[in-house]
């Protein structure tokens, strides 16, 4: 059982203090999360932050342990940020909370490279978290009355990020973010040789669907491929990795298994429900910034009723990957972000 030492690493105020006046230094240099002299800079300038958060995330990315860890303590200028706004789309860029988001990219860059999708957040690097009004009940960042159910993040593409990182600017009703870590040990053995195999049918979850992003004639192929993959039969394992401590890709939500295969019916549903009984609410407050190892967690959020007025919960995201390499196909350029 890890402990709180293990998962949780606080800056004083006055290093939160000198982190700040750092990102806004960094802020004022750049013209956003996306620019390109920043995000070669990020690793170099990273060095910046203290040596003891360094130290611990590194130790976080090496032992391969634990799902998920809290670097605390960081300040969050609320009156700069503004309110909580409506939507991502339409607002300047960058927009006031633009130190924040370099923060996130910093510790980002101590873990990989920040990457992210086309088919998101009309191709983003850093993606909002706040609810959206329309978008309650559905199964997204933007929901807000339905619980998030367990994932892994973009748990159908083979690219997906091996690090998320959640970063709170706000969250005054304590709305929690849920994490389940797998113990493998708690499966039937024979369950566990069923995960092992690919099954599993698993389909893109719906922020990636055109109709939750601007229309981009640039991403038609994106789209049409990510379209093809919610009609293909993609079948995947859900556990891999170590046998002793295996790696874990799920989103029950989005997955099925074949007519007929009981035995993977049965196993998906042995360790969907292991997860569930295991689930730990992770209340993140302004300043926090949440790191989560994306083979080893499957995370969620609670329901909560937003009030669409400023104050609703707001945090910022960003996907990492350990080997920029496998996606160079589809990035135009070796520097290139989006996939
Ligand atoms: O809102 C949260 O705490 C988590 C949302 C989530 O799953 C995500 O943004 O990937
Ligand atoms: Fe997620």
């Amino acid at each position: 059982m890890a402990s709180a030492t293990d998962r949780l690493s606080a800056v004083s105020p006055d290093v939160a203090q000198e982190i700040e006046e750092l990102t806004l230094r960094l802020a004022k240099r750049y013209d956003g999360p996306e620019d390109e002299e920043l995000l070669r800079e990020l690793p170099v300038v990273a060095s910046e932050l203290p040596a003891a958060q360094r130290r611990f995330l590194r130790g976080f990315a090496l032992d391969d342990a634990l799902g998920y860890c809290v670097v605390g303590g960081h300040t969050v200028d609320q009156t700069r940020i503004g309110p909580t706004p409506r939507h991502w789309r339409g607002r300047p860029r960058p927009g006031p909370e633009l130190a924040e988001e370099i923060l996130l990219l910093l510790y980002a860059s101590l873990l990989g490279e920040p990457f992210a999708w086309k088919t998101q957040q009309d191709g983003r690097l850093v993606h909002d978290v706040f609810p959206i009004k329309g978008y309650e009940t559905e199964q997204l960042g933007v929901g807000s009355t339905d619980l998030l159910t367990l994932h892994t993040e973009d748990a159908f593409h083979p690219w997906r990020a091996d690090f998320l990182l959640l970063g709170c600017l706000r969250n005054p009703r304590r709305v929690a973010t849920t994490v389940a870590e797998l113990d493998a040990r708690l499966l039937d053995p024979a369950h566990v040789r069923t995960l092992f195999q690919p099954r599993f049918l698993i389909r893109p979850d719906d922020s990636h669907l055109a109709e939750h992003n601007a229309p981009s004639d640039a991403y038609r192929e994106q789209f049409a491929e990510i379209a093809e993959m919610k009609r293909d039969d993609n079948r995947v394992a859900v556990l891999w990795g170590d046998p002793a401590a295996p790696y874990l890709r799920i989103d029950p939500y989005f997955m099925e298994v074949p007519d007929g295969d009981d035995e993977a019916a049965a196993a998906l549903a042995a360790v969907g429900g292991l997860l569930e009984r295991r689930t730990e609410d992770v209340v993140l407050r302004p300043g926090d910034v949440l790191f989560i190892n994306n083979h080893r967690l499957a995370h969620g959020r609670r329901p909560f009723t937003a009030s669409y007025d400023g104050t609703d919960r707001w945090l910022k995201r960003v996907s990492v990957t350990t080997d920029f390499r496998k996606s160079r196909e589809r990035r135009g350029t070796a520097t290139a972000r989006f996939i």
